[in-house]
């Protein structure tokens, strides 16, 4: 069931087959707003060399990680079970590091290869977000690099973030949650996840970009290394006039009995909080990104 929900889709080509892929791209954009690419561009040497340096950085003492502190107001830097959940009443079981380009990252002395391997993969992330955005973008009826200039990540507004997580592991997690149940504000989620690893689970169905309403029929996604699970945002969802689903997923750990501990990786497309967004139908009235932005944390964890 889940294969049939969440297509995998291929980029292999892009270029010669565009049209194709951009069917692909839209019609699980606009029904699960889950997919899974494939043949992207990122193989899973890379992948797993970006989960290397997470797992060593997660493995820091907390004094060390603590270098690089959580800021509440540009939402980056090192938090250890700091993300209370509205949905749930109860604080996420995991710890993040959330990255911008330019942001204070930990020192290649305490992570030997820090920055150059993470640039490497933010820049990669890019190119992939860039390809799929520029699908979305026509399907959306917007030129096909209007979200390349929306999300350019070189540019010093753009709210983009890279964020390692680790769950550890659990017992008897009945009660507790990884993740509890949300939907992304931004725009789109590439997320990478590691074989073994499970816990993400989705629920599509959801009919306006602000809705807090959620069905109760979960799906699990299997973790795998290599493939890449996108998903649609709440401000694609509001910038599409609703046409592009933003879905509730969460994370969870067995119940009962013993969850191994889990990594992933969200590259975060955030856009740029000067630009203004409004879909090509004007349901909703324009706005900045940024005044997107804050009015979806206050919905969200206000
Ligand atoms: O860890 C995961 O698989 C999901 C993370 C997530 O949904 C998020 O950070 O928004
Ligand atoms: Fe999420």
């Amino acid at each position: 069931m889940a294969e049939r929900l969440v297509p995998k889709i291929s980029l292999k080509d892009f270029d010669n087959r565009k049209d194709e892929i951009r069917e692909q791209l839209i019609r699980a954009a606009e029904t699960a707003g889950f997919l899974t690419l494939v043949d992207h561009g990122i193989s899973a040497e890379e992948i797993e060399a970006q989960f290397s340096i997470s797992k060593a950085f997660f493995a820091l003492p907390k004094e060390t990680k603590g270098k690089t502190p959580h800021s509440t107001k540009t939402n980056n830097g090192w938090e250890y079970k700091a993300q209370l959940r509205p949905s749930t009443g109860t604080y996420d079981q995991k710890e993040s590091l959330w990255l911008q380009r330019h942001s204070t990252w930990p020192n290649d002395e305490d992570v030997p290869g820090f920055s150059t391997t993470t640039t490497s993969f933010m820049n990669k992330c890019a190119v992939i977000s860039d390809q799929v955005l520029s699908c979305l973008a026509i399907g959306i009826g917007f030129p096909e690099d209007y979200f390349r200039e929306a999300n350019d990540p070189h540019q010093p507004d753009c709210l983009t973030q890279l964020r390692l997580i680790h769950y550890p592991a659990s017992k008897d997690a009945l009660g507790t949650w990884r993740a509890g149940n949300h939907t992304d504000i931004g725009c789109l989620t590439l997320l990478f996840q590691r074989d073994g690893e499970d816990g993400l689970e989705i629920c599509p169905g959801r009919e306006s970009h602000s809705s807090t309403g959620t069905g109760d029929i979960f799906t699990p996604l299997p973790a795998e290394t290599g493939p890449i699970v996108v998903n649609i945002g709440d401000m694609l969802m509001a910038w599409s006039d609703d046409r592009l689903k933003s879905n509730f997923h969460r994370v969870r750990a067995k119940d009962v009995g013993n969850s191994p501990s889990r990594y992933s990786i969200a590259y975060f497309n955030q856009s740029r909080r000067d630009f203004v967004l409004q879909g090509p139908k004007k349901k909703y009235p324009p706005m900045t990104v940024g005044e997107y932005f804050h009015q979806a944390v206050q919905r969200n964890f206000g």
